[in-house]
């Protein structure tokens, strides 16, 4: 019945949330602290994902650029999912693969972060997204599930890997966007302190 299926899907979400909380917490606060160390020596976060992920991307952006729960300075992040007209020409031009390799080799600076979200570590676009950012000597903070994928082998010692322990797209972006939230929170109560929030 259509009303137990929901159920359930409420049910499956909470049940990895609360398994995630454990899990993720180190990895989440490593990642606080490396956008921290870019933000706050004047560097920026470059955010890609295909599908909902990019969606995503846009959501941290969105918050970092404008504001979270507090009113703080502006901080600096670019979602590379934005431009329909790069996003067409490199596709066109070039192949899917570089749609966001190519604007992280354009506008990436070492001392960036790069947010690369995929919940199979396996998107060929940003797989090649990390290795540009490791060509420009950014930090990789990556967002995936499923054991990770080929995300897990492309990382670097100092970048950040949060992983979450599920199988399904869908649970594994739940997690992905309340691992956003926990970073956008997290750079919040570093910057401002662990008051209460206003909003
Ligand atoms: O949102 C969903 C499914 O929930 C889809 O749009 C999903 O994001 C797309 O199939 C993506 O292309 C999947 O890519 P990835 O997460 O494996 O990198
Ligand atoms: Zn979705």
């Amino acid at each position: 019945m259509l009303e137990q299926r929901i159920q359930q899907h409420f049910i499956d979400s909470a049940d990895l949330k609360y398994q995630s909380a454990e899990a993720l917490s180190k990895p989440i606060a490593a990642a606080v602290q490396a956008i921290l160390v870019s933000v706050t020596s004047g560097g920026k976060v470059l955010a890609c994902g295909n599908g909902g992920s990019a969606a995503d991307a846009q959501h941290f952006a969105a918050e970092f650029v404008g504001r979270f729960e507090r009113e703080r300075p502006e901080l600096g992040a670019i979602a590379l999912t934005t431009d329909s007209s790069i996003l067409t020409a490199i596709a066109n031009d070039y192949s899917y693969e570089q749609v966001f390799a190519r604007q992280v080799r354009a506008l990436g600076l070492a001392g960036d972060v790069l947010l690369a979200i995929s919940t199979s570590g396996n998107s060929p676009s940003i797989l090649a997204a990390v290795e540009a950012a490791h060509a420009r000597e950014m930090t990789v903070v990556a967002l995936t599930g499923r054991g990770g994928g080929k995300m897990a082998g492309a990382l670097r010692e100092t970048d950040v890997h949060v992983c979450v322990p599920h199988e399904r797209t869908a649970r594994i972006q739940e997690v992905h966007l309340l691992t956003l939230h926990c970073l956008c929170d997290g750079v919040d109560s570093q910057l401002l302190g662990d008051q209460e929030t206003s909003l």
